[in-house]
């Protein structure tokens, strides 16, 4: 049978958090023997905030260390605003984790998208999708690029990056960066990884808390009705995990397993 995503639940985010950060530091430590560099893509919504709690806490060893030297941080979804507008998931990333690193931090390598092309949203997409050749080029000069990670929110219908229930973009099976002029979540314009590239990474984690959740957390997992998520899961199976509070899953019978790696 075909392995299946991985559903990890906490009793409350703190603990959640702990997972968190060992998994990330595993794949950040196969990305960095693998490439020499940690590729990883974030979304927006409550992540940033999540991960800070994870990453900014002191490394507990020599092997809990986050390696921010050696991160190439690109966005899975972005709205076409300037990088200092509210709605930016850069200038949210920037305020949550980037500013609070520790001083003295090597700084990660980010790749936010070109505020030159905001007008045009498919020149946004496809100049930030050239951003990803000329980072990928040399290694993926094959059809897909492959990210060592994604770390992605799950929306209360379902959607996660910027990948909508029913949406077209769905169906697209060439472009690695779409544009989207009609999100049904405000703002309307926005870029997105397109779901070939999300479902070719190494290793994709969402990230899905509170009370929120859990009737949709219902249909991703006990229904399958296509929802973009649910598709994550079935495009990725193990290499998909699911950290969740246990409010975001009450009443979800897909089996849970225990924390580890
Ligand atoms: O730009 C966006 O709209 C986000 O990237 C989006 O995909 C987000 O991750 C989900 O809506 C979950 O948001 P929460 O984590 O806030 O529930």
């Amino acid at each position: 049978m075909t392995k299946q995503a991985n559903l990890y639940s906490f009793p409350a985010v703190d603990a959640l958090a702990t997972a968190l950060r060992t998994y990330v530091i595993s794949c950040q430590d196969a990305g960095i023997a693998r490439h020499g560099v940690f590729k990883v893509a974030v979304s927006g919504g409550s992540l940033p905030k999540t991960l800070a709690q994870a990453l900014l806490t002191a490394p507990a060893s020599a092997a809990d260390t986050v390696k921010w030297d050696k991160w190439e941080i690109f966005f899975a979804d972005e709205r076409a605003v300037p990088h200092d507008h509210a709605d930016s998931n850069y200038g949210l990333l920037k305020s949550e984790l980037l500013d609070k690193l520790p001083q003295g931090t090597a700084a990660p390598t980010v790749h936010p998208i070109d505020a030159d092309a905001l007008d045009d949203t498919q020149e946004l997409a496809d100049r930030y999708e050239q951003t990803l050749v000329k980072s990928f080029a040399g290694r993926d000069s094959v059809r897909l690029p492959i990210f060592d990670l994604l770390l992605l929110g799950c929306g209360p219908d379902g959607h996660t990056c910027s990948l909508f229930p029913g949406h077209e973009l769905l169906r697209e099976t060439s472009a690695w960066v779409a544009a989207i002029e009609d999100s049904p979540k405000p703002p309307p314009r926005r870029v997105t990884l397109t779901l070939p590239v999300v479902t070719h990474a190494v290793h994709v984690a969402f990230v899905a808390t509170g009370g929120g959740k859990k009737e949709i957390m219902k249909e991703i997992f006990e229904d399958n009705k296509g929802l973009p998520c649910a598709l994550v899961n079935e495009g990725c199976g193990e290499r998909c995990s699911w950290f969740v509070d246990n409010a975001a899953v009450e009443g979800v019978t897909y089996p849970r397993r225990p924390f580890s790696l």
